[in-house]
């Protein structure tokens, strides 16, 4: 059990609504984007996705820590949260796999976290006035101050984070098995479990920093590219979008996630937009139009690509059309695009096809991205291509 010693602790948004409650994890204050996720479990996993950087995430699940911490469920090296609001912490933990408390990994990590806070009152407020800023404090700091130092803090719109989350250097996670392609992934925030859905593909993946130049997936010998999830607002990520025209005229094929499906959009030329309050949980169900199939799926965005549903768009690119939508909401959940000659070239999902956390309706998406591979591979396409 934790000895973490609790003490007042006081959550403010910028439009002023406080809460009260008391510390979980670090003492300190923290500042970011206040944001909520509907995920019954996963929590580690949530925790550590370096999407989530410079948001303070609130669980509408009310009981966390139940399942402790433990050494496998991270998706990054440490936990990116720049803040953790929960209802009622665990009191004990109860699970064969856990090595230790979740509020303890918090102390250690330095994360600031406050409980005992209404989380469907706040839940509520983030979905009637949309995502804001937030601060919470644990450090004796006034509720007047806080405010002042919430309305200073930087907004999310306009945030360029990918280079503060990505790999300093390249790394590679090897196929398993017999290897049959070879990728170069952009990471702009990734999440461990995608290389390894590649690798289960016999994918031999080579994980590229955010500011990989195209000399760099060539020399990679990529047989696709693809772009993770990340952090930020995609209109101020526009190094990334380049990069990925770039791959595109070049006909390599393409998959993206999330932060990745944003960067396919802006580089076919949509819009980016803000939700309103954005969709986080594993529980949101999503329409495949290619096929017509309902999933239930992952997701964790705030953003959103601005493209007609109800046509394809010619782009200097070739054919652009939207292939997946959200059932609750309508909004784009995935793309894709042909190339001028009509043939598949590339696409992307909204959400979270990786699934961690999350149901595994979705993994099909790397066996389409396999298949796009395999379709293209040494195409007349690819060698005009000028790979
Ligand atoms: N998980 C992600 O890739 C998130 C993408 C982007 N930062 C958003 O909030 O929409």
């Amino acid at each position: 059990m934790s000895q973490v010693v609790r003490t007042p602790a006081v959550l403010v948004l910028e439009d002023g609504r406080t809460f009260r409650g008391e510390s979980y994890g670090a003492r300190g204050t923290t500042l970011g984007e206040a944001v909520f996720s509907t995920g019954m479990t996963g929590y580690q996993e949530t925790l550590t996705d370096p999407s989530y950087r410079r948001q303070v995430v609130v669980m509408t699940a009310p009981h966390i820590g139940n399942t402790g911490v433990n050494a496998d469920d991270p998706e990054s090296g440490r936990i990116w949260v720049a803040g953790y609001v929960v209802r009622d912490p665990a009191r004990r933990v109860s699970s064969w796999r856990a090595t230790g408390t979740l509020e303890d990994e918090l102390v250690a990590q330095d994360v600031v976290g406050i409980s005992g806070v209404d989380t469907r009152a706040l839940t509520r407020h983030l979905r009637e006035r949309g995502a804001m800023r937030v601060g919470i404090a644990s450090d004796g700091t006034s509720a007047e101050a806080l405010l002042d130092q919430v309305r200073e803090a930087p907004s999310m719109a306009g945030a360029d984070l990918a280079a503060e989350v990505t790999t300093d250097a390249a790394y590679v996670v090897e196929a398993r098995g017999e290897k049959r392609f070879t990728v170069a992934a952009v990471d702009l925030g990734i999440k461990a479990m995608t290389p390894h859905r590649m690798a289960e593909r016999g994918i031999e993946t080579h994980v590229l920093p955010a500011g990989a130049t195209v000399d760099d997936v060539l020399a990679v010998g990529a047989d696709g590219v693809f772009f993770s999830n990340g952090p930020g607002d995609p209109a101020a990520t526009t190094g990334a979008v380049a990069l990925l025209q770039e791959v595109l005229r070049r006909r390599i094929p393409f998959f993206g996630i999330c932060f990745g499906n944003q960067m396919l959009g802006r580089a076919l030329g949509f819009d980016t937009y803000k939700l309103k309050y954005g969709h986080r949980g594993i529980n949101q169900p999503v329409m495949d139009r290619t096929t017509g199939k309902v999933e239930v799926t992952a997701h964790n965005h705030g953003f959103a690509v601005d493209a007609p549903t109800d046509r394809p768009v010619e782009t200097p690119l070739g054919i652009a059309e939207v292939t997946h939508v959200c059932l609750n909401d309508d909004v784009v959940e995935g793309l894709a695009l042909r190339d001028p000659d009509g043939r598949p070239l590339a696409f992307s999902v909204q959400y979270h096809p990786e699934a961690a956390a999350g149901p595994h309706d979705a993994e099909y998406l790397f066996d389409r991205f396999a298949d796009l591979m395999a379709d293209r591979a040494g195409s007349a396409g690819n060698e005009e291509g000028g790979r």
